[in-house]
């Protein structure tokens, strides 16, 4: 859409992300006409309200473009991830406390609180708002010194508990700040009787006193003076909870994981086929970014999801209810078929074991015990059976996945479970997810290996792939990574299949070439609004390289 200029009246095509109502024809006149009137006027196209089931969350207040950024804002906090695997815990590779890049456990450190750093003088040691948040707690541990016992090192350096400590010390820097984070949810009281509450009370609450703040509080104690004012197990545990419920993960780009705590995008609601979506600049202190992923309409819920999306509905439900306190009941968890999809469908056995070609699917997909019912005979399964079957069968995929599996362990497994779930299960698409970028890369599996029919079945995957993206994420701004791998995949089983079609006419090898390079075309726009990982740059690099490559071949440079 074009409009004219707000601030000199020429055709214009920059909008205002505030209103959504005023063009500017450059930055430089948006500005000016900021400072002269607009702040004045400028009303956001959303705002904050909040219910008694979903809390605090956005409304859209007029019609909101596809594309329109939401809101940009910088983070409350950041730090190391705060729910680590035992093998990340046990690493002596750690992320620097000043800038989270890659550092060996032993070699620089922060010279005030000896935690490791990248360099000695790494700028983000002395960055309020980085290693500055928490280093004047951390200078009352006592680290362990070289030669000391490795599992001394572990235990002292436990970076899954100082982004605790750095939401608590935030308090001593900026009270409103610290004041926005303890407002966020904790479900404190849900949580409590939870596994996770007492996984937290050893793992973080009882390691930062022991080692922090019972030396600090002595202290205090003894020179009458109180620096952080909000300091016992309940505040600690009621960080643990925020950061469970809120905290976003935010991927660098040298691959690892941090989390962040943000005043705004901790606000949003979840819905599983969400309307906005969010990246980091890693560049610019992680600032967020909400963007809205398609045309919200007036009255409509501004929404991003916490789950995965390529998840079936059981398991999403039972994520969010077990991590989020909340039974999800969008449109896709109420459709037993999500939208056709079938994605969590199963194959009925019909009576004494004779299919009856149908699929069984939950009677009421929003009630955790239901049974589930054939979609084309009477029989019906327990929710029993179908957990049963289904932590079977989620176990064989999590060891295939989980290992260095081959492509023939990979085949069988798929091969077995089409006799249990619809061709579209979620558990199918993970494996054939894999499979179609081994067919092609695997020693013996190479493309020019493989054989015509199994690069028709590499094509096959790909489409049926694609088809279930369509329906999940229509506009492409959820599944970006996922998508652009098949399209890619897709691109490549193309240009093969018809570099050995020998009897090919001219016109025939053109259509070929153009629809691999449509796949690429559309695999680099969708990768526009992934955030930026190193995975995603890796991604970019291989498609633009084959993007020339094509064109290269039908002299369309
Ligand atoms: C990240 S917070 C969002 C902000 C929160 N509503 C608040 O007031 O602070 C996540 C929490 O919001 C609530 N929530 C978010 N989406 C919801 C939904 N679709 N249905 C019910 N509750 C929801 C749940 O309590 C969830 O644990």
């Amino acid at each position: 859409m074009e409009a004219n200029c707000g601030y000199c009246g020429v055709p214009a095509k920059l909008k205002c992300a505030g209103c959504q109502q005023v063009y500017y024809c450059n930055p430089d006149h948006q500005k000016k006409h900021w400072k002269a009137k607009h702040k004045h006027e400028c009303v956001k196209p959303y705002e904050l309200t909040k219910s008694d089931e979903i809390g605090r969350h956005f409304v859209a207040t007029k019609t909101i473009e596809k594309d329109t950024i939401l809101f940009s804002e910088n983070p409350l906090v950041i730090g190391p991830k705060w729910n680590l695997a035992d093998y990340e815990q046990r690493s002596t590779v750690v992320p620097c406390v000043g800038c989270f890049t890659d550092c060996p456990l032993g070699q620089f450190y922060c010279e005030f609180c000896r935690w490791p750093a990248c360099k000695p003088d790494c700028p983000g040691l002395g960055n309020s708002n980085l290693h500055g948040l928490e280093c004047g707690v951390l200078r009352f541990g006592r680290p362990p010194k070289p030669g000391d016992d490795p599992e001394m090192f572990f235990d002292y350096y436990r970076y899954d508990a100082l982004l605790v400590l750095k939401c608590l010390a935030l308090q001593i820097r900026n009270a409103d700040l610290f004041d926005q984070l303890i407002n966020l949810e904790s479900h404190y009281n849900a949580r409590k009787n939870s596994r996770y509450y007492a996984d937290t009370d050893e793992r973080v609450v009882s390691y930062l006193f022991r080692n922090f703040l019972d030396p600090l509080q002595k202290l205090e104690r003894k020179e009458g003076k109180v620096v952080l004012k909000m300091c016992d197990r309940k505040t600690l545990h009621m960080i643990g909870g925020i950061l469970e419920v809120n905290a976003m993960i935010i991927p660098l780009s040298n691959g690892r994981e941090i989390c962040g705590l943000y005043p705004m995008g901790c606000l949003l609601e979840h819905n599983c086929m969400p309307n906005s979506f969010y990246t980091f600049d890693c560049s610019k202190g992680m600032k967020l970014t909400f963007k809205a992923g398609r045309d919200i309409q007036k009255g409509e819920h501004i929404t991003t999801t916490y789950t995965h999306s390529l998840w079936g509905t059981q398991l999403r439900r039972e994520h969010l209810k077990t991590n989020k306190y909340f039974a999800c009941k969008c449109s896709r968890c109420s459709d037993p078929t999500e939208f056709g999809t079938f994605l969590s469908a199963l194959r009925c056995m019909g009576i004494e074991n004779e299919p009856c070609g149908g699929f069984q699917l939950p009677i009421n997909p929003l009630a955790e015990d239901s049974d589930w019912k054939c979609n084309r005979c009477p029989v019906q399964i327990t929710h029993d059976q179908v957990n049963f079957l289904m932590s079977k069968i989620g176990e064989e995929v999590d060891d295939v996945m989980s290992r260095k599996s081959s492509v023939k362990e990979f085949e069988n497994l798929i091969h077995k479970l089409q006799n249990f779930l619809h061709p579209n299960h979620f558990h199918l698409q993970t494996l054939k997810h894999s499979l179609i970028q081994m067919y092609g890369r695997f020693p013996g599996h190479r493309l020019s290996e493989l054989s015509d029919e199994i690069l028709r079945t590499k094509l096959k995957m790909c489409h049926e792939m694609l088809t279930i993206i369509e329906v999940l994420d229509p506009e492409s701004f959820r599944l970006s990574l996922y998508a652009s791998v098949i399209l890619l995949e897709q691109h490549a089983a193309l240009i093969e299949l018809h570099k050995r079609q020998n009897s090919l006419t001219a016109s025939n090898v053109k259509d070929a070439l153009s629809e691999a390079l449509q796949s690429l075309v559309r695999a680099k726009n969708i990768l526009r609004n992934e955030m930026g990982t190193l995975q995603g740059k890796k991604l970019m690099e291989q498609i633009e390289s084959a993007l020339e490559n094509v064109k290269a071949q039908s002299g369309t440079k």
